[in-house]
């Protein structure tokens, strides 16, 4: 059977060493038959596992894996994969990974993917990987926001220079800091042997050995709900005497939020439809990670996977079969710049539950002051 390819994306502010970790995962043998796919302004750096130039930007690395540098679209350079590999001018590749440049946001990298329907049946997407400097990631937060939504938007945070930084401490506050952008990330470090193929793939859904899902490490909704009761404090402490300023600098880190949504009854599509094409059309652009599982009430059975960056939702998938024996509605949300109370209520509303003070879904469909039948438009 045909499968799709997985693919990473590989972020990371300037300089916080992506190309470093990925001449050291490349040497893996477990890693042949990759292609790297450079989504980068200037030169390449990978320049000595280079062995070949091949045509048309595509270079062929000593162990087996292809590399090209993207100027243009990226979609074309995926499509001009496709079909490279259905006319055999290369041969099978069991991953790609794309490096993007460190200014870039990653959304348009995965939406490229998610939101193409030929790209989708060629690949799937694995996970988002975000190398974070432990010697500069604090500054580099603190003065570009890209820096920020690269954290938010990970399904891992890849420490690198741990081994520069001395001060156990500094590197503490890092990491709680990045925990209270992403509290479902993983933080590993880059120099550990165990940062290696096992823990940075297959953080997807689909784990391919087994053919099964994983819903609960792709979601790690436990870690957002322990985040929530701590969301507010500063990361710092209050004894913290360190010289990065404080509150004051920490604003980027401000219009981050996230959390979870749960539900133990089914839902109707229509409902989860209405719900998610609400938030995309009127907030799309704040919805930096939405992930989850839900019960629908047409088939109870074969739970829906809802995943989407910004305005592009993946097309939704069903489960042959619940993965765990609590059939819960789960979506977990990254989303900048949008009250978290504000999605909550929405979320209630469209679900008929009814909150304190505030309208629920009949008042909003019936209003007792409207006129039947009179529409203010005409
Ligand atoms: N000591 C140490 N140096 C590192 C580590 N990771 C990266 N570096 C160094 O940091 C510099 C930048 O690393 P790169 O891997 O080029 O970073 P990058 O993110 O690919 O950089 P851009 O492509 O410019 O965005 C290089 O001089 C690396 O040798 C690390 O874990 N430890």
């Amino acid at each position: 059977m045909y499968r799709p390819i997985p693919v990473s994306v590989l972020t990371g502010f300037l300089g916080s060493g992506k190309t470093t970790l990925l001449n050291r995962l490349l040497k893996d043998p477990v890693l042949s038959d990759t292609a790297v796919i450079i989504n980068e302004f200037g030169e390449v750096s990978i320049d000595h596992l280079l062995v070949e130039q091949a045509s048309e930007g595509i270079i062929e690395l000593s162990d087996g894996c292809l590399c090209c540098t993207v100027r243009g679209e990226l979609v074309d350079t995926l499509a001009d994969l496709i079909d490279r590999l259905q006319t055999g001018r290369i041969k099978a590749l069991k991953r790609v990974i794309i490096e993007t440049t460190g200014l870039a946001d990653p959304a348009p990298v995965l939406q490229s993917i998610m939101g193409h329907p030929v790209l989708l049946q060629a690949f799937r997407l694995d996970g988002v990987l975000t190398t974070v400097d432990a010697i500069n990631g604090m500054a580099t937060l603190d003065n570009h926001e890209e820096a920020v939504r690269q954290v938010a938007m990970a399904d891992r945070i890849i420490l690198t220079k741990t081994d520069l930084s001395e001060a156990q401490a500094e590197l503490d506050i890092l990491k709680a800091r990045l925990r209270v952008l992403n509290p479902g990330a993983e933080i590993l470090y880059a120099g550990s042997e165990e940062t290696g193929y096992a823990s940075l793939f297959e953080c997807g859904l689909y784990n391919p050995e087994t053919r099964t899902a994983n819903v609960q490490r792709w979601l790690k909704a436990e870690a957002y709900d322990a985040h929530e009761h701590a969301h507010h404090d500063h990361v710092c402490g209050p004894d913290c005497d360190h010289d990065h300023h404080h509150h004051a600098h920490h604003h980027h880190d401000e219009a981050i939020r996230s959390f979870s949504l749960r539900h133990d009854a089914p839902i109707p599509v229509s409902t989860l439809e209405m719900f998610i094409d609400l938030l995309r059309s009127t907030h799309g652009e704040k919805l930096l990670r939405v992930k989850g599982i839900v019960q629908i009430v047409e088939d109870p059975e074969r739970p829906v996977i809802i995943h989407g960056v910004q305005k592009i939702f993946h097309p939704p998938a069903r489960l042959p079969e619940w993965p765990q024996e609590k059939r819960e509605t789960l979506l977990v949300m990254i989303v900048k710049d949008l009250p978290e109370t504000y999605v909550r209520e929405l979320f209630d509303a469209f679900l008929g539950r009814p909150v304190l003070d505030r309208p629920d879904r009949a008042a909003m469909m019936d209003n007792p002051l409207a006129i039947p039948g009179f529409s203010p438009k005409g």
